[in-house]
Parts: C-alpha cells; sequence; structure tokens
C-alpha cells in the first residue's frame, strides 16, 4: 500500500492559482493532494496522500462519483471532509466534498483493509423527505403508488431497486426494477454503493444509494416501495424518511389478492403468505412505521395516503426549493472560512463584470454526506452592495 516517492512538490496549503488542477492540503500527519498533474491535462482527478511522519505516500480506493476535473479550490472543513469549487461548470455542479474521515469512509476503510476516501456532492437546498411504504406482498403497495406517481408525476419519482428475481412479463429492467446478477449486486453492496437490501421470499432486494439520490436530483420526492427489514435497515440509517405500513382487511382478502394477481406459483404464492404473517406482526414494532394505512376500499386507502402526505389541501409544500439560479456557468475560488461559512469569490476576467462577485456558503445545515449526496448547502451573495447574484436558499 505504501510507496516511496517524492514526485509530487507539496507545498503546505492550497495551492490556488487561477489554473489550479492540484490542491494539497494538510490534515494532522497528512496531506492530501486533490487533482491532476499540471503537467498532463487529460490524466485523471486523482487523490494521493502523503505521510509526513514516513514520508510514503498512498493512492488512496476513491469511492463515489467525481467532480469533472477541471481547475479547482479546496479548503479543509473539518476533521472528517474538505471542499472541493470546481471552476468552469454550473454553481448547482460546482461544490463537492471529498470525505477523509467520515463514518462511511471509516466503515469502508475497516471492510476493505486499505485507505479509502469518498466524494459527495454538494446539493444547493434541501428535498422533502422520502416516503417509505411496506407491507405484505400482495397488499396493494405498487397499486397505490402508481396511482400516486399517475396523479402527481413532477412531485413524486419512484426509486427504482434492484432484484435478483426475475422479470414478470410486462416488466421492464430499470423501470420497476434493475434486474441484477447476485454476485454484481452483493459487490456493491460490499461497496456501500446501498441504502438497505434484504432476502426477500428467496431473492435478494435493495435500494441504491443512487437510485434514491436520483430522483431527489430531479426535484421530487422519493418513494420507496421496500419490505420490513428493508424499512428497517433504512431505519437505522442516516436517511430521514416518513415510514407508512399497508395492511389488508384481512388476511383472506390478502391471499385472494395474491392470486388473483397471477404472477407467482403456488410454492411462491405459499411463501409469501407465510413471509406475510410475520411482516403483519412485526408492523406494530415500536417506533418503525409512523402510519399505518387498511387498503380495503382502493379508492379510500388511496385518499388517506394522500391525506397523510398533506396532497388533499391544494396547496403547494412549502418546503419544496429546487435551484434555478444555478445553472449558469460558475467561476468561483474558495476566499476564506469561518465557522460556519465559506467565501467564494468570483473570477472577475471570467464573468466580465468589473467587479468581484461573493458569495457566502453556509455550511451549518448539511444533511447527508456519502455514499451519498450532501444536501441542504445554503447560499447567498456576500457583497456589501449586492450587485446582481440573487440569493439562494
Ligand atoms: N384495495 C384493493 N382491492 C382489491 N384489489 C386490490 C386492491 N389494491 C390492490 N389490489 C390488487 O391486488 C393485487 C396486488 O396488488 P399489488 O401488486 O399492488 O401489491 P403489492 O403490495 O405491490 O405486492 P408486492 O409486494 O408483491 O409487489 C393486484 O392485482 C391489485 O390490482
Ligand atoms: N428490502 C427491500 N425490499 C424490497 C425492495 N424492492 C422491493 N421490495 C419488496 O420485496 C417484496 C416483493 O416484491 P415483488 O416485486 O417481488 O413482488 C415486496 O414486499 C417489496 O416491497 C428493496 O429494494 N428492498
Amino acid at each position: 500500500m505504501g510507496e516511496e516517492a517524492p514526485e509530487f512538490r507539496v507545498e503546505s496549503i492550497t495551492l490556488e492559482s487561477k489554473d489550479c488542477h492540484q490542491n494539497a492540503i494538510d490534515v494532522g500527519n497528512k496531506t492530501y493532494v486533490i487533482g491532476r498533474s499540471d503537467e498532463d491535462s487529460n490524466s485523471p482527478f486523482g487523490i494521493k496522500i502523503l505521510d509526513k511522519l514516513t514520508q510514503t505516500w498512498v493512492v488512496p480506493t476513491v469511492l463515489g462519483a467525481q467532480p469533472p476535473s477541471k481547475s479547482h479550490s479546496a479548503i479543509l472543513v473539518n476533521d472528517e471532509k474538505i471542499l472541493v469549487v470546481e471552476k468552469g461548470v454550473s454553481l448547482n455542479d460546482s461544490i463537492w466534498f471529498l470525505e477523509i474521515d467520515t463514518p462511511f469512509v471509516k466503515q469502508q476503510r475497516k471492510i476493505k483493509g486499505l485507505e479509502v476516501v469518498s466524494w459527495s456532492k454538494g446539493v444547493l437546498g434541501v428535498a422533502q423527505k422520502p416516503v417509505v411504504i411496506s407491507g405484505p406482498s400482495g397488499v396493494g403497495k405498487g397499486t397505490l403508488i402508481a396511482k400516486l406517481m399517475k396523479e402527481y408525476p413532477s412531485k413524486f419519482g419512484f426509486s427504482v431497486s434492484h432484484t435478483t428475481r426475475s422479470p414478470r412479463v410486462k416488466e421492464i429492467d430499470g423501470v420497476h426494477y434493475h434486474f441484477a446478477g447476485r454476485s454484481k449486486m452483493e459487490q456493491d453492496i460490499s461497496e456501500g454503493k446501498f441504502l438497505e437490501f434484504a432476502h426477500v421470499h428467496g431473492n435478494l432486494y435493495g435500494t441504491s444509494i443512487e437510485a434514491v439520490e436520483s430522483v431527489t436530483d430531479e426535484g421530487k420526492r422519493c418513494i420507496l416501495d421496500i419490505d420490513v427489514q428493508g424499512a428497517r435497515s433504512v431505519r437505522a440509517s442516516s436517511l430521514e424518511a416518513i415510514f407508512i405500513f399497508v395492511c389488508p382487511p384481512s388476511f383472506e382478502e390478502l391471499e385472494q389478492r395474491l392470486r388473483a394477481r397471477g404472477t407467482e406459483t403456488e410454492e411462491q404464492i405459499q411463501k409469501r403468505l407465510k413471509n406475510a404473517r410475520a411482516e403483519l406482526d412485526q408492523s406494530n414494532s415500536p417506533g418503525l412505521f409512523d402510519h399505518l394505512l387498511v387498503n380495503d376500499d382502493l379508492e379510500t386507502c388511496y385518499e388517506n395516503l394522500k391525506k397523510l402526505l398533506s396532497l388533499d389541501d391544494g396547496h403547494e409544500d412549502s418546503d419544496d426549493c429546487f435551484i434555478k439560479d444555478g445553472e449558469a456557468t460558475a467561476c468561483f475560488a474558495i476566499l476564506s472560512k469561518t465557522e460556519s461559512e465559506i467565501l467564494l469569490q468570483s473570477d472577475i476576467s471570467e464573468v466580465g463584470k468589473g467587479a468581484a462577485n461573493l458569495l457566502a456558503l453556509d455550511l451549518s445545515s448539511l444533511t447527508g454526506c456519502a455514499p451519498g449526496r450532501t444536501r441542504g448547502l445554503k447560499i447567498h451573495s456576500a457583497n456589501s452592495i449586492d450587485n446582481g447574484l440573487k440569493a439562494i436558499r
């Protein structure tokens, strides 16, 4: 893992030239060198870590989608993460965190026995809590979700799970599920790409982090259709969600619905009914589900679901917040840092406005981290006279 090498020249702090492709950030006894070599503009956006005590270089395993390898500036936020601000991309795409010692990174380091770092993209604004819908097979979860998505196509997005089960007739890969091979899915799970996974009715099912994040990136509220084990795992994760359990009016009715659907063999139906009893028992586990819905008459149940999601009052949700102002190309560099804010200054020559714009990036209300996005960023103009950059929440 260690490698002799002073092939890099490391300055003690960030190398912040206008076209900087490499930054060196000191964290304790280590120096993190981020970026690509200035000599080779086509080289990949790499990370190297210098152990200053032993003078050895380590190339860590880098997890997560990485920023576009353009020029950037970087600064240490705290012992856990480095802020990297990319130039020449839209403001929405410019803010990244290199996690060097967060709980996820520590966990992955332990699993792999290797040095690990992870990227987490910074996202402006907050998102509405995802909605987890659980309940026994055949109770009508999919039917309720389909109605919700049909009535509110721009408001909700479905988290497309991975599964090792075979597709049913009319099921489309990437729409209903990502149909996956077991070994690939297990490998992705071990690499921390899944929010939760469970063995359900003899197959492996799981929600990838990307499945949830990509829905949220579109400005939509994410709906997860997962079993009770999965709901338990999400409850224990850092994802804040609303948890709804859907019950059948009776066990007989559940059996009838499952049979009438006609998608399972008799053996599979028996397995699903057996598991249904266990799931119904667990629906009352303290602190697991926020709401129980009985799906007797479909329309009544759907109206009750809408009430739970505050969709019955005709008002838009007040905390909807989708960023439109950050789509223009930005050229900001890190200027300074306080405990809760980092000041970014625009490159005057690039924006050509005659005066530098100052933005303050509020770090006090961040939610989420690797292996997902870092959300909740707020940016506001920090110019004494606001010269045109609107405050962005
Ligand atoms: N309230 C209802 N009354 C009668 N039939 C219903 C009702 N809700 C759903 N159904 C029917 O029950 C069957 C099972 O519904 P659905 O596939 O939505 O269940 P599910 O909970 O998503 O199951 P699974 O977990 O196996 O995916 C479907 O044929 C559906 O049309
Ligand atoms: N824990 C998870 N459970 C999941 C996920 N996706 C679906 N499911 C649950 O599996 C059963 C069976 O589904 P089916 O499509 O084979 O009928 C059902 O209870 C789903 O809720 C997942 O990603 N994780």
